[in-house]
């Protein structure tokens, strides 16, 4: 697993780093610089050739496109890059990349956004460095209002666009100095040839991966998303939250981690983690266990036609490994069960004294309740699972069952549990969190899906995993971690009916296979995609325990 940082942590980073003498700022921010050309040229190496233009054309270097023939004949021109800058240490990087492309023999514009003089002192020092190349630093807003500079035309011939305008020190709301710069250029960011942002695309939080508002009305601005849409994302030793929460990871492109030569992260609990690759030996199954020692998983279903969300998650449990799966039926659906399951096995659960009766049998040690329930049955046997203080997934309709009293169900929560809620089931559970998660935010840091996961799991006293591709997991203690379904990870095909049921049953069997909650759900919520990657499009619901053998078989389990 590797960290996903605030601006704040990677601050502290930053200046600990610092003022153990081991690096200045201004190396740090050479190394930056330097971090995002090397990338940019390991993306496309076609813009490594020195002295070398994609396009030939016979003007100088920003000269109109030419006709083919002129072009077939021309000599080739240099590669052309705008540098977008900002007024602080984002701005400072640009200034650097302005500067290693032009000793490169590119023709670079740099537009400065702010007021030199009023630059950080490391980002000082690299503005001066590139006027001392003789590049002009066009002031942004003159440039919009005289056509002087003209910028669009620039940004839309360019071979490379850097966008250095803001990183992870957004704090404000754009304001009306931005909302000037979007209108005039009315700038759909999208369509620019090779954006790269410098950390982050201007107008992402880094903490909660969301744009910050503006005030529509003071401005006169169509509403809109104003944010940079880059193709290529580049930042600094390690990713941040933001890369991979909300609409970050659909603004930032391809996100690449360059290092700068800062110290590994200090292991501090308020800082979340990426899932990763779970080791294989904890998969793996003893090679003398007998099924009991796998532990027996209790999935408690639905009444007549509702049973097959149970039997997916049925079929999750046993195999991601759970000795015995058993499905508790009640007597409308018990002919309905048994024309379906051959492996899982199934009892029947007819009201609170069935439930009590059936868990008599201590070996059942994972529960599952939601998928498929109903909210009635589900009212009336989560109580009795909760008393039995046995590891416990609860899903659908065992969360929204509570709506109306989610105080009512915390009361019962034990640390043996986890939550799985989607969207529209936070909300119902935790409605002033999500409003909180829900309002457009005018000013960074933003609160983000990370901060009302965490309040969510102090507040129920469990575990609770939030779906989404952005799966964020934590536990009553400020343990967390995201599964980002993103960048090579990207899963759409997950989103099809029944997912949900076989990630609450991959979680039942890793915790009927004795894994504490968190690190079921994260095992599990990593699993989940795996298996959708493993399948590819055309994926539905069944496919995705079938795909655990090869994705075992992948990890050495
Ligand atoms: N922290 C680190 O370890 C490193 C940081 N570096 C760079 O430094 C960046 C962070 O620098 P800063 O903290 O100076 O922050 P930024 O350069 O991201 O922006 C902060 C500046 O923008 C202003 N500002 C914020 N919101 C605004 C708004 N809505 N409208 C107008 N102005 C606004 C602030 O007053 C401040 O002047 C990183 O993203 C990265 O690019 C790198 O140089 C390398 C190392
Ligand atoms: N676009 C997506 N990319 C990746 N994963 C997704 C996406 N949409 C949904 N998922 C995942 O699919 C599952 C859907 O669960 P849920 O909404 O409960 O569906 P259901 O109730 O039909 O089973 C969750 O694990 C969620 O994280
Ligand atoms: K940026």
């Amino acid at each position: 697993m590797t960290e996903l940082l605030t601006a704040a942590q990677m601050r502290v980073i930053e200046q600990a780093a610092i003022d153990s003498g081991e690096v200045t700022g201004l190396e740090l921010m050479e190394r930056a610089g330097r971090g995002v050309v090397e990338a940019i040229f390991e993306e496309w190496p076609e813009l490594a050739e020195e002295h070398h233009g994609l396009t030939p054309d016979l003007a100088t270097d920003w000269g109109p496109t030419p006709e083919p023939l002129e072009a077939f004949n021309a000599e080739p021109r240099p590669l052309r890059a705008v540098v977008l800058c900002g007024p602080g240490n984002n701005g400072g990087d640009g200034f650097v990349v302005a500067r290693v492309l032009k000793e490169r023999g590119w023709a670079v514009e740099v537009f400065l956004y702010g007021n030199a003089e009023k630059l950080p002192p490391d980002a000082r020092v690299n503005y001066e460095r590139w006027s001392g190349l003789g590049g002009i630093c066009h002031p942004w807003l003159s440039t919009i209002y005289d056509n002087d500079g003209d910028l669009r035309g620039k940004l839309f011939s360019a071979d490379l666009t850097i966008d250095a305008v803001f990183g992870t020190g957004l704090s404000r709301d754009l304001g009306s100095v931005h909302a000037d710069v979007w209108s005039a250029f009315d700038l759909d960011t999208g369509a620019i040839c090779r954006l790269v942002a410098v950390d982050v695309p201007s107008g992402v939080c880094s903490d909660s991966g969301e744009t910050l508002d503006i005030d529509c009305r003071a401005t006169g601005v169509d509403e809109g998303l104003f944010a940079f849409q880059a193709e290529l994302t580049v930042t600094f030793h390690r990713a941040k939250l933001g890369h991979h929460i909300a609409v970050g990871p659909a603004l930032c492109g391809k996100v690449v981690v360059k290092d700068i030569g800062l110290p590994r992260v200090p292991a501090a609990p308020g800082i979340c983690r990426a899932i990763g690759e779970p080791l294989a030996p904890w998969l793996r199954k003893s090679s003398t266990g007998h099924k009991f020692a796998n532990g027996h998983a209790l999935i408690l279903t639905g009444g007549f036609g509702k049973t097959g969300a149970a039997r997916l998650s049925a079929r999750g449990a046993l195999r991601v490994g759970a000795g015995l799966v058993t499905l508790g039926v009640p007597p409308s659906a018990q002919m309905e069960m048994a024309s379906h399951i051959t492996a899982p096995m199934m009892t029947r659960v007819e009201g609170a004294e069935g439930l009590k009766a059936v868990l008599e049998d201590v070996r059942l040690n994972a529960l599952c309740l939601g998928p498929g329930m109903g909210q009635e049955r589900a009212r009336e046997l989560v109580p009795v699972a909760l008393a039995a203080k046995r590891a416990t997934v609860l899903d659908a309709d065992a969360l929204s069952a509570f709506s109306d009293e989610p105080e009512a169900l915390f009361a019962q929560l034990h640390e043996q549990c986890v939550l799985t809620p989607h969207g529209g089931e936070f909300v119902r559970l935790f409605p002033d969190i999500a409003a909180k998660l829900n309002e457009v935010p005018t000013k960074g840091p933003a609160y983000s899906k990370v901060d009302a996961t965490r309040e969510a799991a102090k507040r129920a006293g469990c575990v609770v995993l939030f779906k989404g591709p952005d799966t964020v997991i934590a536990d009553p203690k400020g343990r967390c971690s995201v599964n980002s379904a993103h960048y090579d990870r990207a899963a759409p095909w997950l989103a099809t009916a029944g997912s949900g049921d076989v990630l609450a049953g991959f979680i039942t069997g890793l915790l009927a296979r004795g894994f504490a909650p968190m690190q079921a759900a994260e095992t599990a919520a990593w699993l989940h995609v795996e298996c959708a990657l493993e399948f590819g499009p055309g994926l539905i619901a069944e496919d995705l325990p079938e795909q655990l053998p090869a994705v075992f078989r992948k990890l050495g389990v």
